[in-house]
């Protein structure tokens, strides 16, 4: 077989994280990829019929060529074939989905975990020596010491990696107890489907699936909850959730952007809860930690190899403060445009290319229709090519309708102002996109709940 076919999972799993894939971006055009053929210096690739190839080239040919090279050690070019074309053979056996079968999803997979989030990965720095110490104890010893135990800190800070390591570690240790890590955003929308699929075929088996999947666990992580938001029913189901775990001393971890008395949409029967185990927080790291940060990310990502000069790291540890995503994230960059630029030297020149667009000073930032545009792009995992282009299909089209109608609720933009943001559409259009998600948020739940997260993602305070 093939060097290619042969690591294959390895290779998209090493797309997935130096691009930092969602879940449902991975699960939704990578994954489902299949080896057509591979020929000296070519790998063709399917593409399902359900995707678009021409999205898929935009935004991962090259990602893929890099990791393609990073992990083969070899360049080949990549062609991606639709999978509606009748000229096509199949050659099932070489295909990327039977690779993967073989190999089977680990427990950790199982539970969304990531598996390079682990306390071996996480540096520690006096911004968040009590949330690691607390967080060790409670994989030592999960229900039994620090239950919950709630995290809170800034974006970016650590708090999802940290989750992840508690889990990690108590699978590692024993990896038949159940974990389930999910954002309150999966829980919130799993019960609005759980209600509606029970209220129209009139039986209960969707809610109580629902209960078992969230009850039936030693170990609960619930990310963000700052996004149940409002909502009685959901905090009313959480509540009974969290009811029947802690009194069966089984473990819930919980992380949010704010301590639990700050959280101002949870009910105050929720917030004496997470306060009664114990709340830790991550604060912004100082230099020496971030310059920590960059080490271990080089080590861990065998980064080595680049040799990047103390004083471009010294650079972007002193420019990028008050986010490790974006520290991380200048990293990727600055090698990225090395390798696609041909560029001779990593040098601070090539540092400052790479920061650009990253240092930008978040939490001044006024309400645009431009920071619409990043954030709805951000969180449907949809480039603004996409949101700007003509293109219909409802992956986009929607995400593209919410565009315009937070730019129509939240700023001052008129209707032909949006049209020509979002790549020069007539105002009916507009109009067209406002009114209805307007009128689908009275009845669709799980869009109402989406577009609240949105509105709090672009205006956190
Ligand atoms: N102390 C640390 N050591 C190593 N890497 C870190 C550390 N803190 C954060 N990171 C890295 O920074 C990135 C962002 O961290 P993470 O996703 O855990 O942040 P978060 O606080 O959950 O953010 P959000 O508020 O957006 O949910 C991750 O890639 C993570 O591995």
């Amino acid at each position: 077989m093939d060097v290619v076919a042969e690591k294959w999972e390895e290779i998209i799993e090493h797309l997935r994280e130096e691009h930092e894939l969602s879940s449902v971006s991975f699960k939704t055009w990578i994954k489902p990829l299949k080896i057509y053929k591979i020929t000296n210096s070519t790998v063709y690739l399917l593409v399902n019929s359900a995707a678009s190839v021409e999205y898929i080239e935009r935004k991962y040919l090259l990602p893929l060529k890099v990791c393609i090279a990073d992990i083969v050690n070899e360049e080949y070019d990549v062609v991606f074939l639709s999978e509606d074309d009748e000229q096509l053979d199949r050659f099932k056996d070489l295909s990327a989905e039977s690779v993967s079968k073989k190999k089977g999803r680990s427990v950790a997979e199982m539970a969304n975990l990531n598996p390079r989030y682990t306390f071996d990965t996480f540096v520690v720095g006096g911004n968040n020596t009590f949330a690691h110490a607390a967080s060790l104890a409670v994989a030592e010893s999960p229900g039994k010491v620090y239950n919950p135990l709630f995290i809170y800190g800034g974006v970016g800070l650590g708090k999802t990696h940290l989750m992840h390591s508690i889990a990690n570690y108590i699978l590692e240790q024993d990896p038949k107890k159940k974990v389930l890590y999910v954002t309150s955003e999966t829980f919130t929308n799993e019960l609005i489907e759980a209600l509606k699929s029970g209220k129209q075929s009139n039986n209960k088996s969707s809610i109580s699936n629902f209960r078992d999947k969230y009850r039936n666990n030693d170990v609960l992580l619930i990310d963000d909850i700052q996004f149940i938001i409002g909502k009685e029913s959901t905090q009313e189901e959480f509540f009974h959730t969290f009811n029947h775990l802690y009194d069966s001393s089984k473990q819930i971890i919980i992380s949010s952007d704010k301590p639990p008395k700050n959280i101002e949409t949870l009910e105050e029967r929720l917030r004496t809860r997470f306060a009664c185990g114990i709340v830790a927080d991550i604060s912004a790291p100082n230099y020496e930690t971030r310059m920590a940060i960059l080490l271990k990310k080089i080590e861990v990502d065998h980064l080595g190899q680049y040799n990047i000069p103390n004083d471009v790291l010294d650079y972007i540890a002193t420019n990028v403060k008050s986010n490790i995503r974006e520290l991380e994230g200048s990293l990727n960059k600055l090698i990225a445009l090395y390798k696609l630029n041909n560029h001779g030297n990593i040098d601070i020149m090539l540092a400052m290319e790479a920061l650009k667009d990253i240092v930008l000073p978040k939490d001044k930032r006024e309400v645009t229709p431009e920071l619409i545009l990043d954030v709805v792009s951000e969180h449907y995992n949809i480039s603004v090519a996409d949101l700007k282009s003509k293109k219909r299909n409802s992956q986009i089209a929607i995400p593209r309708q919410v565009a315009m109608y937070l730019m129509r609720t939240l700023t001052d933009a008129p209707l032909e102002g949006i049209g020509i943001i979002l790549g020069g559409k007539d105002h009916t259009t507009v109009k067209y996109g406002v009114d209805k998600i307007t009128s689908n948020i009275e009845e669709d739940e799980i869009l109402s709940n989406t577009i609240s997260i949105i509105k709090k993602k672009i205006n956190p305070l």
